[in-house]
């Protein structure tokens, strides 16, 4: 097993919009670990995801990855024009690997024909989760990631973040909800 940390964050500040949102930030996830990042709406938790995804670029500080992050944010990045099949297919092939496990563990198998487009705004996000479950990423970087999700979804979420911390990955996400992640560290954004 890679025992490099998927994720570790070093004095890490962001700025948006010419704004500080936060400084002097370090954290670091081993295999295994779980971090649920909390704060008030505008604090910059999405901001901290995307940092930590690569997609920001810190205003200080150093932010490493080992072995791969998979983000599922609001955009959910599957291709509306396509069926669910398909559009998670295409991510599965980038990936190396296959688009079946992630589609059963969180449930959407049967959607596989139905376009992205037409989907629920639950079914939208277990199918952005089943790409992250499908994916190989050490690290899964969830952007609220029970927002519309019913009891059954939170249940599957809760089962494969279980899963993917027991296989050695790490989880960093962002809440203002309560998550199923047993033992995870809070880092609360002000
Ligand atoms: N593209 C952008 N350009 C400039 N400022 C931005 C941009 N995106 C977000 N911001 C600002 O950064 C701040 C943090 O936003 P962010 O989305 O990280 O907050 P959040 O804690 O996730 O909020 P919420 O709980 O509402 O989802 C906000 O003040 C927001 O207006």
């Amino acid at each position: 097993m890679n025992e490099a940390p998927p994720l570790k964050l070093e004095a890490v500040a962001c700025i948006r919009g010419g704004r500080l949102l936060f400084e002097g930030l370090d954290l670091v996830l081993g295999p295994g670990d779980a971090a649920i990042v909390t704060g008030a709406n505008g604090v910059g938790k999405s901001s901290l995801i995307r940092l930590a995804a690569g997609l920001l670029r810190p205003a200080a500080g150093k932010v490493e990855r080992n072995g791969g992050a998979g983000l599922a944010d609001e955009a959910a990045a599957l291709d509306p024009r396509q069926t669910l099949g398909r559009a998670l297919a295409f991510w599965a092939r980038i990936d190396g690997t296959d688009a079946a496990p992630g589609m059963a563990a969180m449930g959407v198998t049967h959607l596989a024909q139905v376009p992205v487009h037409m989907l629920s705004t639950g079914q939208r996000k277990r199918a952005t989760l089943a790409r992250v479950a499908a994916s190989r990423a050490r690290l899964w970087l969830l952007d609220e990631p029970s927002n519309g999700l019913d009891a059954d979804g939170e249940e599957r979420l809760a089962a494969a973040m279980a899963a993917h911390r027991a296989q050695g990955g790490a989880i960093l996400a962002a809440s203002h909800m309560a998550l199923d992640l047993d033992g995870a560290a809070t880092l609360g954004l002000a």
